[in-house]
């Protein structure tokens, strides 16, 4: 992949791959884009009309899903009002091992098609007990953990208000029971184990999960407002009893699916 070679420049990349998105779609411009994580995926249909599904890998730097229940696809959605929203069925995440740069290509191919805003979606484990497998949650702020960054040499860039007070807002005028959190990313591919989970506690985390914070600087880095939502699919370890399971993951996602994908596709045409 061309962006695992040090002197390739990452943006020359994204702005060829919007270039690419553009020429297959014949959208010029996209307003808006999300990227869809784990019990996200319906909210696709909900919140306009799919014109166009590409799959990713014929987009410059992008490559195959590595996760089941992650579809590999960018499609081009035409919104009630008219706007155009990027969606990102084709996470990479960083446990992969691709290096940064893969993990924000998507981030930074959506702003190069033009959009301003990124709403980043995510399945993660919840430190909140009240939170039960199936609660969406807003993202307030981040905890990067990962002991990396997408931005390279020099580039000191605020990270105040990453997540968008405004956005959240707007989500919460929508939905008035919306909770939010602190947003820890881990590198993974382990879950954390209960003494990481009350590490994450102490440090003021209330969410645990293995993506989204270096796709959110990537997209602060581009401009874009930012809007967070994680799925808690699972208590994370040792907040409920019993281990974790991939399988029960994937369940509750399945489950809120209706919910939680009404709820982005309100916020979207909002
Ligand atoms: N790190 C981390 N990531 C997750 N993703 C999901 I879904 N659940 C978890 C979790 O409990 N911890």
């Amino acid at each position: 992949n061309l962006l695992d070679a040090p002197e390739t420049d990452p943006f020359e990349v994204a702005r060829t791959a919007a270039q690419q998105i553009a020429d297959i779609t014949g959208v010029a411009r996209h307003d808006i884009a999300l990227t869809l994580g784990s019990g996200w995926g319906k909210a696709a249909d909900l919140i306009g009309e799919t014109t166009h599904t590409i799959p990713a890998q014929q987009i410059e730097g992008f490559s195959a899903p590595a996760l089941a229940g992650h579809v590999g696809t960018l499609r081009s959605v035409l919104l009630p009002s008219g706007k155009r929203a990027l969606i990102i069925g084709a996470r990479t995440h960083y446990y992969e091992g691709h290096g940064v740069r893969r993990v924000v290509h998507s981030v930074r191919t959506a702003a190069a098609t033009g959009a301003t805003t990124m709403i980043l979606t995510n399945g993660a484990g919840g430190i909140r007990e009240t939170w039960t497998p199936g609660t969406p949650v807003l993202i307030s702020d981040h905890i990067n953990l990962t002991a990396d960054s997408p931005l390279e040499g020099a580039t000191f860039i605020d990270l105040t208000d990453l997540y968008s007070t405004c956005l959240r807002d707007l989500a919460r005028s929508i939905v008035p029971t919306l909770d939010e959190g602190v947003y820890c990313q881990f590198r993974g591919p382990h879950y954390e184990t209960p003494a990481e989970v009350q590490m994450a506690k102490a440090i003021g985390g209330h969410i645990v999960g293995m993506s989204t914070a270096l796709e959110a600087i990537a997209a602060r880095q581009a401009g874009m407002e930012i809007l967070g939502l994680s799925l808690i699919t699972n208590l994370a370890a040792g907040i409920q009893k019993t281990p974790l399971s991939h399988g029960e993951v994937i369940e509750a996602g399945q489950h809120a699916e209706p919910v939680i994908s009404a709820l982005l596709a309100r916020i979207v045409a909002a």
